[in-house]
């Protein structure tokens, strides 16, 4: 046991549209979190969580961007400093940071403090590109909007996020999608990002889909983030997420992924953090996403049938 990954729990629900997310941190450790990990080899250290601001200070259209539509935007940005310090310092002790969510939007404090002292790419499970700015959104829902956000599309509130990180989106690829808003498209047209749609999954098979994100995420950068939003998988077998999209990859080709990502990056520990999100047990069926979501973090990190 040489690694040790540290476990923060950020249970936060602002930037979803659906109550419950913020269970999330406690129903993935409920389903044998830190226990996989360690048959994975590493050494988990729970952390605990990070603290909410308030629900009775709840007001979704507190001081929106001008023009622009982003609900509970000074809250998230709150959580999201203190989740970006806290990422920091745990790299900076030569620990790994594991980050539980919570929606996407706790993705903005994670790949900025991971990208503090770094250049760093990233690999985007997801079923969407999470590509909104405030001006874009169709619905103000920031876990729609962390990527523009740390890439520095649009505007966000007081903070400004990318100029402080180390991301470039050349070094950004997205795994399994099949849910993209017509703004969202005209953007990764124009951008650099790489998209691996679930038809390229379809026809070229998850493992070498997710070399190829790899290959674009260790190009010239010193190591890589993986962000895990449980919606990447089919709602058949995650059904506990806010924003369900069908056609997602299988229970199997979920574990394919991780563990061929796991495999290709294992010997120089090429991934430097890691989220999962969206775990909504409010919306969940025996708590079998938090499950999966536990499983598949173990597979990341080296948990294998044999
Ligand atoms: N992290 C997520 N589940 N994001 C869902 C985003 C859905 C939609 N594209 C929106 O911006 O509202
Ligand atoms: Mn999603
Ligand atoms: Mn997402």
């Amino acid at each position: 046991m040489d690694r040790t990954v540290r476990i923060i729990g950020a249970p936060m629900d602002y930037g979803a549209n659906r109550r419950g997310v913020d269970m999330g941190p406690s129903a993935i450790r409920y389903a044998g979190l830190a226990d996989g990990l360690e048959r994975a080899g590493v050494e988990p250290i729970d952390d605990g969580d990070l603290s909410m601001p308030r629900a009775e200070e709840r007001d979704p259209d507190a001081d929106q961007p001008h023009g622009g539509n982003a609900k509970f935007l000074r809250e998230i940005e709150d959580v999201c400093r203190r989740l970006c310090d806290r990422v920091a310092a745990t790299r900076a002790n030569g620990e790994f940071p594991l980050v539980l969510g919570g929606d996407h939007a706790v993705a903005i404090g994670s790949l900025t403090g991971s990208a503090r002292e770094a250049d760093l790419g990233a690999i985007w499970f997801d079923a969407h590109a999470d590509l909104n700015t405030p001006e874009t959104s169709p619905s103000g829902n920031v876990h729609g909007m962390p990527l523009a956000a740390v890439l520095g599309y649009g505007t966000f509130g007081e903070t400004e996020w990318a100029p402080a990180t180390g991301l470039d989106e050349s070094s950004v690829a997205y795994v399994g999608l099949r849910s993209i808003d017509e703004r969202e498209r005209d953007l990764l047209e124009e951008s650099e990002l790489t998209a691996y749609t679930m038809s390229d999954i379809d026809q070229r098979g998850v493992s070498a889909v997710v070399e190829d994100a790899l290959a674009v995420a260790t190009d010239g950068t010193d190591g890589v983030h993986v962000s895990l939003d449980l919606d990447w998988l089919d709602p058949k077998t995650a059904p506990g997420v806010g924003t369900p999209v069908r056609g997602g990859v299988t229970y199997r080709e979920a574990h394919a992924a991780l563990e061929t990502l796991s495999r290709r990056t294992e010997a120089d520990e090429v991934l430097r953090s890691m989220d999962v999100v969206e775990v909504n047990p409010i919306l969940d069926e025996a708590n079998e996403t938090a499950t999966l979501a536990a499983e598949l973090t173990a597979s990341t990190f080296g948990k294998r049938i044999l």
